[in-house]
């Protein structure tokens, strides 16, 4: 499809042009409005099958000009879902050095520093996500929260490689490792509603699962995400900073958000 960005001629309020579905119903992100979210006792805990991967496992780490993305192996996969999901890849949105708010979801009003993303295929029914990806049950997306404070030596396994994915295309390999350790410790505790691919073609697909507690990472790890990336490939003159890869929160079109905890 047609190039997109997140601001200027080919910013979000244009993805529509291109891609229909991004001016469709059922979009992502959304805000997480206290007086609309529904307690449902059947939310089970997210259980993680197959994701602490050996060291021996090589996965890619690369910048596609929208979002770094970590390859992961579809042997990963989740349970306590209606299906099977397998996983894909994961990949985070975050905002600008110096505005550090980036989530797409917000919980309240309130945005988040980044958000991480981790994209499942339902494998039970789809051979491979690119068939999966326009399908109304094809996709599951875990969502996390990402607060700047804390080290969090979990992401280093991945964030101290981002010098080499500077610019778009650019691609190195990271070994495996304990990708649970980037989750936080509540699997038990997450918002659940029907929406969208934040970004296009913005199918109606996903099985939308946001976990309610953040995880921690320094300003130091902060910043090797918003600072030091390009949307830009590596020959073009003028190198465009990869920042503020957040979608606005969309309309909930009468959307019920459920959640699994009380308080
Ligand atoms: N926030 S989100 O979870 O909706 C989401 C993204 F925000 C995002 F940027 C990407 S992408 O692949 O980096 C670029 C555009 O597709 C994907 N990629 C998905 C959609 C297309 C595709 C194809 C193969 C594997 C993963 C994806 C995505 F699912
Ligand atoms: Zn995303």
């Amino acid at each position: 499809g047609g190039k997109w960005t997140y601001d200027g001629p080919d910013g979000e309020h244009h993805w529509s042009r291109n891609f229909p579905y991004c001016g469709g119903a059922f979009q992502s992100p959304i805000n997480f409005q206290p007086e609309l979210l529904r307690f449902d006792p059947n939310l089970l805990p997210i259980q993680l099958q197959d994701y602490n991967l050996s060291t021996k496992e090589q996965l890619t780490l690369s910048n596609n000009g929208h979002s770094v993305l970590l390859s992961l192996p579809s042997r990963m996969h989740l349970t306590g879902l209606p299906h099977r999901y397998s996983a894909a890849q994961l990949h985070f949105h975050w905002g600008s050095s110096n505005t550090p708010v980036g989530s797409e979801h917000t919980v309240d009003g309130k945005q988040f520093g980044a958000e991480m993303h981790l994209v499942h295929f339902n494998s039970a029914k789809y051979p491979n996500i690119s068939t999966a990806l326009d399908k109304s049950d094809g996709l599951a997306v875990l969502g996390v929260f990402i607060e700047v404070g804390e080290y969090n030596p979990a992401f280093d396994r991945f964030l101290k490689y981002v010098n080499g994915i500077k610019y778009n295309g650019q691609k190195v390999q990271v070994a495996g490792f304990n990708v649970r350790e980037l989750l936080p410790a509540r699997l038990d505790e997450y918002y659940r509603y029907d929406g969208s691919l934040t970004t296009p073609p913005c199918f109606p697909s996903v099985l939308w699962t946001v976990f309610r507690n953040p995880v921690s990472i320094s300003l130091r790890q902060y910043l090797a995400l918003a600072s030091a990336l390009f949307s830009s490939h590596a020959q073009e003159a003028a190198p465009m900073p990869l920042l503020g890869n957040y979608r606005k929160t969309q309309l909930m079109d009468n959307r019920v958000v459920l959640v699994s905890f009380q308080q």
